[in-house]
């Protein structure tokens, strides 16, 4: 067993989840739910012990749980969400994390960070400065660690950091050039394939929509594991913001 994964199932309001940079579509709630059990079963495939935070069906983006709380060691970092409706999606995860023994603190005042802006790779902690993230809450962030690196970086036309740049198990950091003011990023070959999330080992998991990247990250040893996440990319998610991985 690698560890936890803390996961939230699709409430029947999913569709009206919030929007930046893409126009709405159809979203089938259906597919979504079976679409969101067949993610969670390729994390619980891969040694991750789902953890269910309480349903909220008045949330619509609920289920994008990477957005309420940033692990790192034992402490739980609950965030400030930048959209204001998102902000009651947090006290559910607040009572996960407590459960499960970690500390958790808050950020807190007039910050705002969101979990998708905050990408960790060893010790660093790269934070995306966006619409959902201002500098109050990334001063806050590194006060809350200071035993890591705190890098802010600027971002141009996506929703988080993440939406832009991950990193494979050995720190590569693949990602969107033109998204993201950071060097040296391997560059994926659809967007979708910026995201990435390790799951241990050389395993990965990736969306289907981003076949060619997929192929091309296993010619470099990895293990991809593909999972169709269709009706939550209609929302401007991806695969790692349906999960925080908790070693
Ligand atoms: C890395 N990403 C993209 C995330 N962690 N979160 C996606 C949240 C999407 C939601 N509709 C919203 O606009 O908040």
């Amino acid at each position: 067993m690698s560890g936890i994964a803390l996961v939230r199932k699709p409430g029947p309001r999913l569709a009206d989840g919030l929007l930046s940079y893409v126009q709405r579509e159809p979203v089938d709630p259906g597919l979504a739910t079976r679409q969101h059990d067949a993610y969670v079963a390729a994390l619980a495939d891969a040694g991750w012990r789902p953890v269910y935070a309480e349903p909220a069906d008045d949330l619509p983006d609920a289920p994008f749980v990477e957005d309420t709380v940033v692990i790192s060691g034992r402490l739980a970092v609950l965030t400030r969400p930048g959209a204001e409706e998102r902000r009651p999606e947090v006290a559910s995860v607040a009572s996960v994390v407590r459960g499960l023994g970690l500390k958790a603190v808050r950020i807190t005042g007039s910050g705002t960070l969101d979990g998708g802006d905050v990408l960790q790779v060893g010790p660093t902690v790269y934070v995306g400065r966006s619409a959902r993230t201002n500098d109050e809450a990334i001063s806050q962030l590194a006060a809350l660690l200071p035993e890591r690196r705190v890098v802010p970086v600027d971002l141009d036309g996506v929703l988080h950091l993440k939406s832009a740049v991950t990193a494979l198990p050995d720190g590569t950091l693949i990602g969107l050039a033109a998204h993201v003011n950071l060097s040296g990023l391997l560059e994926p070959a659809e967007e979708a394939g910026a995201h990435v999330v390790p799951l241990g080992g050389d395993r990965v998991l990736m969306a289907a929509s981003a076949p060619r990247t997929a192929a091309a990250l296993e010619k470099r040893g990895l293990k991809v594991i593909t999972v169709d996440i269709s009706e939550f990319e209609k929302l401007e998610g991806c695969v790692t913001c349906l999960s925080v991985l908790i070693p």
